[in-house]
């Protein structure tokens, strides 16, 4: 029955395809979903991703207009590039296991950058940050009022397990660059006080690996042996018990990927002086509303900044990054242009890093998105924002 409508979606999906014209596209299908992929991205859709599209298609606790970016893609248990929202349900892996997680842009003009003292002490820095730091930017009080100012519900968070994380940057695609900026809208850049040479700070930083750790137990607690593999199979009645203690939790996440990225905005100017906050934007994001419940799986919105709506796309380390302004009504960005923890080996070219050893994941080009983005007004381009430092995590954890 399950494989019967499978196909159907995917004859329905494609035929909405071809009725475009051009090489990339709007798909519709059961007229729930808003797909903005281009043709490529399409035909390389596993049957995994055919059957997470399947599955929210189908629930009827899933509320029309399911939207998917020009960088949708499967991490493995979710889709990336995702906006649903469920009615009465929760899908307590619908904004994956990293909630949270999000970027903060920091500026620093150039007569306030020292580009020879960042390039002696960058190293020194990455190792700070990429080590265990129990507490030292955290009280115990700034815990307290993080995990109970919202509910008083209980928690599976252990606090000591928080401070480890805290002040640091994660494994995987976790990174703090610094980049140089290149103008492309002078009207918008002067109206952001941005001018050529300028830096921009770029954190990606989520809750940490026990709060994803957390996380995942409260899907095993969920899945109860029911194996399933699909995350999207997942859901529960809005006023489980459980369920209400772990959207508790899902807040809590996110305030503390909030207040760790606090921790380190405040020891990148504590090592180079100053920096301007521009935006902080969480990707993965589970939001209540009543009883609907909101989820965005590595998807952003845009920040206010001096009266610009703008948004960072990043894309690997090496290649430029874009920081654009809204230009059209629709409100979701896409969050980069990469998935998947598997694929060839970086090259990291000419950028100073503080590891030899590169990343291996899969990174789509971000010209679909572009090229998707533009067509549809969604953005303009601000400025490039050129590689120059990254720091990645390669520790333990
Ligand atoms: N500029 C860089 N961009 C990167 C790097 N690693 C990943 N990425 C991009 O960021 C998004 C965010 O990833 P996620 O973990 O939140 O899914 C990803 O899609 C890539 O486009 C990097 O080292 N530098
Ligand atoms: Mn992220």
């Amino acid at each position: 029955m399950l494989t019967i409508l499978w196909i159907q979606l995917k004859g329905i999906l494609l035929q909405k395809w071809t009725g475009q014209a051009g090489w990339f596209g709007l798909f519709k299908a059961g007229d729930k979903w808003d797909l903005f992929v281009s043709s490529g991205r399409v035909s390389g859709f596993s049957d995994n991703v055919w059957k997470k599209i399947l599955s929210l298609d189908l629930n009827p606790y899933v509320s029309k207009k399911i939207i998917g970016l020009p960088d949708f893609g499967d991490d493995g248990t979710t889709l990336n590039g995702l906006v649903f929202k469920s009615e009465n349900r929760v899908f307590p892996l619908g904004a994956g296991k990293d909630i949270g997680c999000g970027f903060r842009v920091l500026h620093v003009p150039r007569n306030k950058v020292d580009i020879e003292k960042i390039e002696r002490e960058y190293q020194f820095f990455a190792k700070n940050i990429t080590s265990y730091k129990p507490g030292t930017t955290l009280l115990d009080e700034e815990i307290e009022q993080i995990f109970y100012s919202n509910s008083d519900r209980p928690s599976l968070i252990k606090q000591e397990e928080v401070k480890l994380s805290f002040g640091r940057i994660g494994k995987g695609n976790h990174f703090i660059e610094f980049r140089t900026i290149d103008i492309k809208d002078q009207l918008a850049a002067k109206k952001l006080g941005f001018e050529t040479g300028d830096i921009i700070i770029h954190i990606h930083s989520g809750s940490g690996l026990f709060l994803e750790y957390m996380i995942l137990k409260y899907a095993a607690l969920f899945n109860n042996n029911r194996g399933y593999q699909n995350a999207y199979e997942l859901h529960f009645p809005f006023e489980n018990c459980l369920i209400q203690q772990f959207l508790a939790d899902a807040e809590r996440c996110l305030q503390v990927s909030i207040a760790n990225r606090n921790a380190l905005e405040r020891l990148i100017i504590e090592w180079i002086g100053s920096a301007i906050r521009v935006l902080d934007v969480s990707h993965d994001v589970i939001e209540v509303e009543g009883t609907t419940v909101h989820y965005q799986k590595a998807v952003q919105r845009y920040s206010e900044y001096k009266g610009l709506d703008i948004a960072i796309i990043p894309t690997t380390i090496e290649e430029q990054s874009y920081l654009v302004n809204r230009t059209g009504h629709f409100s979701f960005v896409n969050h980069g242009s990469g998935e998947g923890e598997e694929g060839d080996t970086q090259n990291i070219g000419s950028v100073k890093t503080n590891f030899d050893k590169t990343s291996s994941r899969t990174f789509f080009g971000i010209n679909d998105s572009l090229e998707i983005a533009t067509r549809n007004a969604w953005y303009k381009i601000i400025c490039n924002l050129n590689p120059w430092i990254c720091i990645k995590n390669f520790n333990e954890w």
